[in-house]
C-alpha cells in the first residue's frame, strides 16, 4: 500500500529538483546531523529521555526531526535515528554511552555471527517508519524529509569493532583473513538494508541517504571488493522494489567519507547525489563529475564553522563559486560537531540563501 498521496504537498521542492538533476539559481542547503546535539533544545530533551528512547517513540523522534526545521531556514529535514538501529534489530546490544559514543559490548565475532537474526529485521524497525510518516505529517509540507541507514561496510565496522574505532583493524581483519565470511555478512546487511529504504519511502521519506562514513578506512582494492558492489546493489533493487510496489521513485543519495579511491567508481554507481567530505578540492570534484548525470552535495569543513563571522563568509563563498551553477546541495563534508557556535548554523544558511546564482 501506498501511502504517498496522503500527506500534505510539498512547499519548498528546491532540494527534491536539485538531487534530480536540475541546476537552479537558488541553492538548497540542509546539514548533515543536523537534528543533534549542537542544539540547546536537543541537549534539553536529552537529560529526559535516553537516546534510544528517542529513535524508537516516533512522537519523540518526530519533535527532534523538527527541532532545526523550526529554528533554521533549512531545505530539508532529516529523520532522527541512527545508523546502528540496525545491528540492534539484528539481535546486537547498542549503547549510546554519554561522552564515548556508541558502544556494542558483545562485538561480532566469527563465532556468534549466526545468532544474528536478519528474519523480521525490517518488521522490528517499523518504529522509524513510523516516525517518518509522523513527520511527514507534522511537517507539512513546509521541506522534504530524509530517510537514511548506514552503508554494509560501516555497519560492519561497528559490529565487529564493538563501537567506533581509530583503525578498523578488527573488522579489516575480517576482509582480508575471512573474505567469504565477509561477503556473507557484507549481503546480509545489504539484503536489510534494501527492505529498510524501501520501508522509509513507504512511510514517506522523499529522499533516502547512505552513510558509508567508515570508506576511508579502505583503498582501492578493498572498496572494489567489499564496498562498491554492495553499494550498487542497494541502488539497483531499492529502486526496482519501489517501482514493483508502486511507489514513486526517490532520489538517493551517497556519502561515503574520505572514499577519494574510488570517487569516480563512486560518482559513476548512478545515485542522484553523490557526497563530497570536507578534504576534498572541489576542482578534483568539478573535474571528475563534468558530465556525469550527479549532483554534488557538500562539502564545507565543520570545523569552518569555529571561525569569525567574516572568515566563515569568505569560505562559504569560496565554495559556492566552485560549485554554484552546477548540480548541487549545499552541506558539511561530514556532520555537524556538537559544540559548532550556533550562529555559524545561521550565518552558513544566510550566506547560502543571499548568494544568486547565475546559470
Ligand atoms: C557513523 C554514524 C553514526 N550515526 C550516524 C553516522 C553516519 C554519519 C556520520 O558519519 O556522522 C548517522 C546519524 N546519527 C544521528 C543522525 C540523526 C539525524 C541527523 O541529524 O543527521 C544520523 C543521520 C543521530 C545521533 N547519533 C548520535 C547522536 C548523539 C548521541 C547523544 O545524544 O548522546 C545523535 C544526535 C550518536 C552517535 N551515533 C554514531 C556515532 C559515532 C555517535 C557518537 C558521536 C556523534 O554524536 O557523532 C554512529
Amino acid at each position: 500500500m501506498s501511502f504517498q498521496t496522503k500527506f500534505p504537498p510539498l512547499k519548498n521542492d528546491l532540494l527534491i529538483r536539485a538531487a534530480w538533476g536540475e541546476t537552479l539559481d537558488k541553492l538548497p542547503i540542509w546539514i548533515m546531523r543536523q537534528a543533534g546535539r549542537y542544539l540547546p533544545e536537543f541537549q534539553e530533551f536529552r537529560k529526559k529521555h535516553t537516546f534510544f528512547e528517542i529513535c524508537q517513540n516516533p512522537e519523540l523522534a518526530c519533535e527532534v526531526t523538527l527541532m532545526p526545521i523550526r529554528r533554521f531556514e533549512l531545505d530539508a529535514a532529516i529523520i532522527f535515528s541512527d545508523i546502528l538501529v540496525i545491528p540492534q534489530a539484528l539481535g546486537m546490544i547498542v549503547e549510546m554511552r554519554p561522552g564515548v559514543g556508541p558502544v556494542l559490548p558483545e562485538p561480532l565475532t566469527l563465532e556468534n555471527f549466526d545468532k544474528l537474526t536478519p528474519e523480521g529485521a525490517v518488521q522490528r524497525l517499523q518504529y522509524v517508519g513510523d516516525a517518518i510518516t509522523l513527520s511527514r505529517m507534522r511537517l507539512e509540507g513546509k521541506v522534504p524529509l530524509f530517510g537514511f541507514t548506514g552503508a554494509p561496510w560501516t555497519l560492519m565496522g561497528y559490529m565487529v569493532e564493538g563501537g567506533g574505532s581509530k583503525t578498523m583493524s578488527k573488522a579489516k581483519k575480517w576482509l582480508y583473513g575471512h573474505p567469504e565470511l565477509s561477503h556473507k555478512l557484507l549481503s546480509m546487511l545489504t539484503d536489510v538494508i534494501i527492505d529498510y529504504l524501501v520501508m522509509q519511502i513507504r512511510s514517506g521519506a522523499q529522499i533516502v541517504q547512505v552513510f558509508d562514513s567508515s570508506a576511508e578506512y579502505l583503498n582501492k582494492d578493498l572498496y572494489h571488493e567489499f564496498g562498491l558492489p554492495y553499494l550498487e546493489r542497494i541502488l539497483k533493487q531499492v529502486r526496482d522494489e519501489v517501482t514493483k510496489s508502486k511507489l514513486e521513485q526517490v532520489p538517493m543519495v551517497l556519502f561515503a567519507k574520505g572514499a577519494h579511491f574510488c570517487f569516480p567508481e563512486i560518482v559513476n554507481l548512478g545515485y542522484n547525489v553523490v557526497g563530497a567530505d570536507w578534504t576534498m578540492d572541489p576542482d578534483v570534484v568539478n573535474s571528475i563529475v563534468e558530465n556525469k548525470n550527479v549532483t554534488i552535495q557538500g562539502n564545507l569543513d565543520p570545523c569552518a564553522l569555529y571561525a569569525p563571522k567574516e572568515e566563515l563568509t569568505k569560505k562559504i563563498k569560496n565554495m559556492l563559486n566552485k560549485f554554484a551553477g552546477k548540480r548541487y546541495i549545499v552541506n558539511l563534508g561530514h556532520g555537524i560537531y556538537p559544540d559548532a557556535p550556533i550562529e555559524s548554523v545561521q550565518t552558513f544558511i544566510d550566506v547560502v540563501h543571499n548568494t544568486k546564482v547565475h546559470k
